[in-house]
């Protein structure tokens, strides 16, 4: 074993060790050790960073400018300030109309019922997920940052170094970090996709659209089996509404759970009443004369009820309008070294929408979990002012939490670090715990 792979190996035992202790929960987990253990760093001392134009705003020139106001910009922004560079420095353009939050909210506690106390803004602000100070729009303005809300970047222009915004703001940028993460797949407005009462899950205009279709939905379908439908779903338990879980594969999180511990999954759903429709494809999604979604039609020619609908069937990188910087072919994302530069001088991307080396495993990756988002932020701030040039060596990990609602028979919290590839072992049998490792020694 290489001195990384035991550090890993190290570092898996302490996460083992945390998960065990302080959660009574089930706990899913990987570790993947590649044969020969040679990563491959992809520096390259021919990026270097550009010298800011121009500090302090005027009516174009910004020192640093973050595109997306999301999570990865909200702990960037955290990385600025702790290094006294945030004030007059700092510029982010924001799609949204509110300062960053922890988006893994938006499917657990703000999805709780009326009555159950759910989380609302401006309770959740990064980087109170993790343990950090809740940065409300007051934050910003005492640290010096400007934020200009609901003006998203439009156009890019490289040569020139500027961006122009939707009212249309022309700023010049000395450094420029994307964080412009991912929106959510829809399905075609042709079949439905765009009814009235159907819902897609990215930001907290969304969830205020489901929160108000929740409180008068009667029954309930989720298309997808991923994140967002299994997190929806144990939500829509929390109102007591007849819901229906339909997807195209065998059993839920096809991508990460062995078929063994769906079925565990699937039970504890079907204990809280959830139907699944497994193996099935959308046909269409039907209309009332209201107008409103009042169907799923299957491709079998079956017809399932719904006066609410939610869409969680994957996500997609947002590389406009920055695709002259370089997307990844494989796995779309602006392709990053492991410090988080682009192939263009003074431009990085961080969060989802990077694609970018994950050593440990020797392949690009993206990763669109809240915890590389937080950790990536933080990596490419410190390169950008610091004379750091350590490699980021991300070890994957993400979680979810459902049926976490008050007078719910069962909390659930997984976790899972590594990588799903290898032989699966299970131990454990979901009373309380159950524990899944993936061995694979392949080089
Ligand atoms: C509902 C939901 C629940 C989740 N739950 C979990 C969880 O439990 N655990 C977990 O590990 N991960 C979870 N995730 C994933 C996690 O939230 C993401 O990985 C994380 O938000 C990524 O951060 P980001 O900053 O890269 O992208 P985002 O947080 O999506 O931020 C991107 C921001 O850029 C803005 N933007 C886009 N284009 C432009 C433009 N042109 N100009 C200006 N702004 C722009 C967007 O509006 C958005 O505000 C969840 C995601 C969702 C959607
Ligand atoms: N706990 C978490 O980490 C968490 C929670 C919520 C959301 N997210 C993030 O939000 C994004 C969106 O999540 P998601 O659950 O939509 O994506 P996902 O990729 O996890 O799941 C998509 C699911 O949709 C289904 N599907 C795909 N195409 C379909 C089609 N045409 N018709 C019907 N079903 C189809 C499949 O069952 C698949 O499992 C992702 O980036 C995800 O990482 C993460
Ligand atoms: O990471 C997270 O942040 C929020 C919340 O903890 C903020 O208070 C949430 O629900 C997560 O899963």
């Amino acid at each position: 074993m290489t001195s990384a792979l035991r550090r890993k190996a190290a570092q898996m035992a302490s996460a083992a060790t945390q998960c065990f202790s302080y959660s009574s929960l089930p706990a899913t987990w990987a570790l993947r050790q590649r044969g020969g253990g040679a990563s491959v760093l992809r520096l390259s001392s021919r990026r270097t960073f550009s010298v800011s134009a121009a500090a302090g705003f005027d009516n174009q020139n910004r020192e640093y400018v973050i595109v997306g106001g999301g999570n990865a910009a909200g702990y960037a922004a955290r990385t600025f300030v702790e290094h006294g560079m945030a004030d007059g420095r700092l510029c982010i353009v924001s799609k949204e109309p509110v300062p960053p939050y922890e988006r893994p909210a938006l499917t657990k506690g703000y999805l709780f019922p009326p009555d159950k106390k759910p989380a609302r803004l401006p309770g959740f602000h990064t980087c109170v997920g993790s343990g950090g100070q809740r940065q409300t729009a007051e934050w910003y303005k005492e640290n010096g940052i400007e934020v200009l809300y609901e003006d998203p970047v439009v156009a890019f222009d490289g040569k020139t170094q500027t961006l122009k915004t939707s009212s249309g703001k022309v700023l010049k940028y000395g450094s420029l970090i994307i964080s412009t993460g991912c929106e959510a797949s829809r399905l075609p407005e042709k079949i439905g996709g765009k009814l009235p009462g159907v819902h897609y899950i990215r930001d907290v205009a969304d969830a205020d659209a489901l929160v108000s279709s929740l409180g008068s939905a009667k029954k309930v379908v989720v298309i997808g089996g991923g994140y967002i439908g299994m997190e929806v779903a144990a939500a829509a338990c929390g109102w007591n509404l007849d819901t229906t879980i339909i997807f195209p594969e065998d059993h839920i999180m096809p991508r990460l759970f062995t078929p063994s511990l769906a079925k565990k999954y699937e039970e504890l759903y079907q204990q809280n009443g959830v139907k699944f429709i497994k193996g099935a494809l959308i046909e269409k999604l039907g209309a009332g004369s209201d107008g409103r979604v009042s169907s799923a039609v299957l491709k079998d020619g079956s017809v399932v009820e719904a006066d609410t609908v939610i869409v969680g069937i994957g996500a997609k990188p947002v590389v406009s309008p920055f695709e002259a910087v370089g997307v990844n072919p494989k796995v779309g994302g602006i392709e990053v070294d492991s410090l988080f530069r682009t192939s263009v001088p003074g431009i990085f991307a961080i969060g989802d929408v990077a694609a970018f080396p994950l050593k440990m495993y020797n392949r690009i990756a993206r990763v669109e979990h809240v915890d590389h988002a937080r950790k990536s932020a933080h990596h490419c701030v410190e390169t950008l002012l610091t004379s750091q040039t350590k490699a980021y060596d991300y070890l994957p990990y993400f979680y979810s939490r459902v049926f976490e609602y008050e007078g719910s028979s069962r909390k659930v919290w997984w976790q899972f670090y590594g990588d799903n590839v290898g032989e699966a072992v299970e131990v454990g049998n979901f009373d309380p715990k159950v524990a899944t490792f993936w061995i694979d020694s392949a080089g």
